[in-house]
């Protein structure tokens, strides 16, 4: 009963510090029966006026040693208790990582970052109780009453068998709620779930609900939703107090039972008055730990969902190769009859081919939507589930180590990501052993030095995905990262979309430098950067349509050249105040 030995011998390490818990708890069980057994026989002592000064003494010393025992055990089982929770989090986040790592750049082809996030935090968290409290409790459980058992059959065996008999009722209550509790979590997540994603969309999207005005009616969305979720957890209340209550008229009617036999087996003779009040005493310790495992039953119940969703990520395929291979240093990249889709009914790009020669510079333009970032994000490794062929030095991509590929190319998005801490730790993640000296060269090429030695030099803090920066001085940021990184290719995807005139224009300077010596690929919707392109290849809707230079394509009078006028025009006209 909710036992998962797959799960359990995952986290193997944590048996000993289970088994540890449950002999601890055995032993403050044990100490237990000492302590009632001092009491019985003190007070069958005083009723029978056979009671001396000594047996007192002797009485008092082992009721202090036993005290003492049943302290340490419980002190010494929540510590178990604790080592084991630990060891579980640790194992379990050591293997989510792993199998990221294993998973590599195109991880969110099979799994979306929110699922691993919920599932490495919140799942794991839920595992920690179940390992810590539910697993031990499961073992106890079934131990404490066998004791019981086997120490009162001798003092009066029709009252120990009638306990005994009683217990498994417990279970049997908690099994049979447990088919429709079920049904009623796996609700209640939905729609906790469901609740937590509208909640942390409205609150990022505030802003934009706030110029729209269209928060009122957000809120009152969210509000039915979290009526919704009222209603549904009052339900999950309602039936764990209900299965609580079960279990208590199980649990005490049994040990009512057991007084009744043996005040009956006093009155007919068949025990004495100690080995009857013993057995009075003793008769809840037969339920207690049984009544505690179905208080811990909700806790197994999420233990067993959260190892679910954990195996599902553990066990994603990784179609990593054996004998992966290294990027060769030199040689072309070429896509031959490509074809990718994110949903099995919809292609994006539809069997085309393209040569980066290396050291050339190279530019994929077309409108938006066309399949220019889906290129990118093959070239990277990170869109995995490709047709045709992707090759770099003659070795198919997907022969090749992903560490490899990536000191190999190096991609600048319109939104890289900087980290929180300073700059020299963000740049140096482009070389992690580059002097400073190597550092403000880099920020120099990209026209920060300046501004930074205004500020606290390389010490100068950022704030989360540098927020505290212009989005010009970001993308400056990210380009000296990216420059540090020295690989031989380069992808630029609209790295400077959305940035002020003199920054596009500085990196743009730096890119054209760039290609000078390395493999540039340049994704731009502003034509007038590709200009100085070696070639250009025309994406429309997943297909190559025009290939060549800037002045063979104005030359040809296609698409490019039209939107080029158009573009030409635009920018003219702007600069001018009237149309070209
Ligand atoms: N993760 C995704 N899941 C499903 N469809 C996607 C995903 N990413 C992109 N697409 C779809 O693939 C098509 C090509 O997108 P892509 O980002 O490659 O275009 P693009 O040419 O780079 O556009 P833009 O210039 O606007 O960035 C689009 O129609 C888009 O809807």
């Amino acid at each position: 009963m909710m036992i998962n030995k797959r799960l359990i011998g995952t986290v193997s390490k944590s048996k000993k510090y289970i088994a540890g818990n449950v002999t601890l708890q055995w032993c403050s069980l044990a100490a237990n029966i000492v302590i009632m057994f001092c009491i019985t026989r003190l007070l069958e002592g005083l009723y029978t006026g056979t009671v001396d000064s000594n047996s007192i003494l002797l009485s008092a010393g082992v009721l202090l040693a036993a005290l003492i025992v049943r302290y340490l055990c419980a002190t010494g089982a929540s510590r178990m208790g604790y080592l084991s929770s630990k060891e579980v989090k640790k194992t379990l986040r050591e293997k989510i990582y792993q199998k990221l790592l294993r998973l590599g750049a195109s991880y969110q082809e099979q799994v979306k970052t929110s699922e691993v996030v919920q599932v490495a935090v919140e799942g794991v968290d839920q595992l920690e109780t179940y390992f810590g409290a539910y697993l031990p409790q499961f073992f106890y459980s079934m131990l404490a009453p066998i004791t019981l058992f086997a120490i009162l059959s001798f003092i009066n065996f029709p009252s120990a068998i009638v306990l005994l008999l009683c217990v498994p009722l417990i279970p049997a209550a908690i099994a049979a709620v447990q088919t429709w509790a079920k049904k009623l979590l796996s609700k209640y997540w939905d729609q906790y779930t469901a609740l937590g994603d509208s909640f942390l969309e409205n609150l990022q999207g505030l802003t934009t609900l706030k110029i729209y005005q269209a928060d009122a009616f957000k809120q009152e969305e969210m509000g039915k939703e979290a009526e919704n979720f009222r209603k549904i957890t009052m339900k999950v209340l309602t039936m764990q107090l209900n299965s609580i209550t079960i279990m208590d008229l199980v649990a005490y009617g049994g040990a009512a039972l057991g007084v009744i036999m043996a005040v009956t087996q006093y009155s007919a003779g068949h025990v004495t008055l100690g080995g009857c009040l013993l057995i009075i005493l003793l008769s809840a310790d037969f339920f207690i730990p049984m009544r505690q495992l179905g208080s811990f039953f909700h806790i197994a119940m999420n233990g067993m969902a959260s190892s679910d969703k954990i195996f599902r990520l553990l066990d994603l395929p990784e179609d990593r190769p054996e004998d992966a291979q290294s990027v060769p240093e030199k040689g072309d990249i070429v896509c031959t009859g490509l074809r990718f889709s994110y949903e099995a009914d919809r292609e994006i790009l539809h069997g085309i081919d393209l040569r980066f020669p290396q050291g050339s510079f190279t530019a994929l333009v077309g409108e938006s939507g066309c399949g220019k970032s889906t290129v990118a994000a093959i070239l990277m490794g990170r869109n995995r589930k490709y047709t045709g062929s992707v090759s770099i030095g003659g070795v198919e991509l997907t022969q090749l180590e992903e560490s490899s590929l990536m000191r190999h190319i190096t991609y600048i998005s319109h939104n890289s990501y900087l980290f929180k801490g300073t700059v020299a730790d963000n740049v140096r993640m482009g070389k992690s052993d580059a002097s400073d000296q190597q550092l403000w060269e880099v920020l120099t090429r990209t026209k920060l030095a300046d501004f930074l030695r205004s500020e606290q030099g390389l010490d100068t803090m950022l704030q989360e995905n540098g927020s505290n920066l212009s989005g010009g001085q970001r993308q400056r940021l990210a380009l000296a990262r990216a420059l540090l990184h020295d690989s031989p290719v380069y992808i630029f995807d609209e790295a400077t979309s959305n940035i002020d005139v003199e920054s596009e224009n500085d990196i743009m300077d730096q890119i054209q430098e760039l290609a000078k010596t390395k493999t540039v690929i340049l994704i731009s919707h502003r034509l007038a950067n590709v200009v100085k392109a070696d070639q250009i290849y025309v994406l429309d809707s997943g297909q190559v349509t025009e290939h060549g230079t800037h002045a063979e394509l104005v030359e040809k009078k296609g698409v490019y050249e039209s939107l080029w006028t158009a573009q030409q025009n635009l920018e003219n006209y702007r600069k001018d105040g009237e149309p070209a």
